[in-house]
């Protein structure tokens, strides 16, 4: 059999499912074989994957975060857009049997998708019921606001009912890309970036300023701990520990809560917001990967990707991925199949991720961004909220930073990219 390998970034339980996957695909035909590899983390991978296309040992398939999409789309000789190796290969691929917010992200001006949507994700709240329970508030209610997170934790550290209130996976992607769509604060010019390489970040503006020096307060009051740089991953331990009772992140990491939260019980809620800026928060947008298909194969090869997509788009092996770990359903055929399951009734909080990443109309600002050399500026990002954790800039300071350094490595970009 043609053999057609995969490098993912699916650690844990995601990679399990992920072996799973390729598994049955191969068992269901015998002329293509698709070998996933493990390669580290989202930035690991994409790092990975240029320098492996530099050296002509480059994998078919790539999964890339959705903040990679910038870095991909302007490595136009690297890849293969998705749409026309379908169309190639005769494989059918609607545009409208995506989900709308999943589609918009991955597309050209043109409208052509050119990665396949495979694990969308949008990050949500997880809270702990029992230490809600044990800290005298009501297990069935979520705080709503950024005033009843403070709130809440207040009564949950100083009944000692846990250590710390709240936690939080990726200050850049939930805590600040998130954060601004939610309260429809831009991020970026040029509609955070999808208008064109010149765009700048504006993303230090004052509800951002405030949110950040809250996150530094609650910290100093014992209420917030941070979950580590870029992925945050100390975040999931926190809480799986019963250290941390609330944590937000990826709505992907539903499948490592079930599998690690086996002793006490968890609710999901949206993400909070401040009230006083914001009376209908915004939607929240996409997070998660997409899987590019790379240049340089032969022609048995891409005919097996084309087959591999078709079999990954199928309802029932996508509402099966979505129900397992957590991320969006991706495909309206999926979503609806999942409902007439009863998956969303017999799973209370699992479509909170859904609704919350369709609700309203989405605005300029939480349409989603597209940058380049953005996996850099995550890690600019993430340095400078430690600046500010640790007492040696302010939140305007720390903000203000990261956006000129973001900007330095705007230009870069373009420069590298001008036509
Ligand atoms: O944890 P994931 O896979 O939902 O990804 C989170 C972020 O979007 C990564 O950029």
């Amino acid at each position: 059999a043609t053999e057609i390998t995969w490098w993912h970034a699916m650690g844990g339980e995601l990679g399990k499912k992920v072996d799973e996957i390729a598994a049955k695909f191969n068992e269901s035909q015998s002329e293509y074989k698709v070998v996933p590899v493990y390669k580290g983390t989202y930035p690991e991978t994409l790092t990975a994957a240029i320098a492996a296309f530099r050296a002509n040992q480059q994998p078919a398939i790539v999964q890339v975060f959705e903040v990679g999409t910038g870095t991909m789309m302007a490595a136009k000789g690297a890849v293969y857009p998705v749409y026309k190796l379908m169309k190639d290969e005769g494989e059918p691929f609607d545009t409208k049997s995506f989900l709308a917010p999943v589609v918009g992200y991955y597309s050209d001006t043109q409208g052509n998708i050119l990665s396949l949507p495979f694990n969308s994700s949008t990050p949500i709240m997880y809270y702990n019921k029992d230490v809600f329970k044990k800290a005298g508030l009501d297990p069935e209610v979520a705080p709503k606001t950024w005033k009843e997170v403070e709130e809440f934790s207040k009564k949950i550290v100083t009944s000692g009912a846990a250590k710390c209130g709240f936690t939080s996976a990726w200050i850049t992607w939930v805590q600040t890309e998130n954060f601004s769509a939610l309260h429809d604060q831009p991020y970026g010019t040029l509609e955070n970036g999808f208008g064109g390489l010149k765009s700048e970040f504006t993303f230090n503006g004052p509800v951002q300023v405030k949110h950040w020096a809250n996150l530094k307060k609650w910290q100093d009051e014992g209420l917030f701990k941070y979950g580590g740089p870029v992925g945050g991953d100390n975040a999931a331990t926190m809480f799986f520990s019963q250290e941390c009772a609330i944590t937000m992140n990826s709505s992907g990491g539903r499948a490592a809560v079930i599998n690690n939260a086996k002793d006490f019980k968890v609710g999901f809620a949206p993400l909070p917001y401040y009230d006083d800026v914001i009376k209908e928060p915004k939607n929240s947008i996409i997070g998660g990967a997409t899987l590019w298909v790379l240049n340089g194969k032969d022609k048995a090869t891409y005919k097996g990707v084309a087959k591999f997509f078709t079999y990954l788009s199928k309802p029932e092996v996508q509402a099966d991925w979505h129900q397992y770990t957590g991320y969006l359903p991706i495909t309206n055929a999926a979503y609806e199949l999942g409902k007439s399951q009863g998956y969303y009734e017999k799973n209370p909080g699992s479509d909170v991720s859904i609704k919350q990443i369709m609700r309203g109309t989405p605005s300029a600002n939480s349409k989603g961004l597209r940058f380049g050399n953005y996996t850099q500026e995550r890690t600019v990002i993430d340095e400078e909220f430690q600046a500010l954790l640790a007492g040696k800039k302010d939140a305007k300071q720390a903000l203000d930073s990261a956006v000129e350094r973001g900007n330095k490595l705007l230009r870069e970009f373009e420069k590298a990219n001008a036509n």
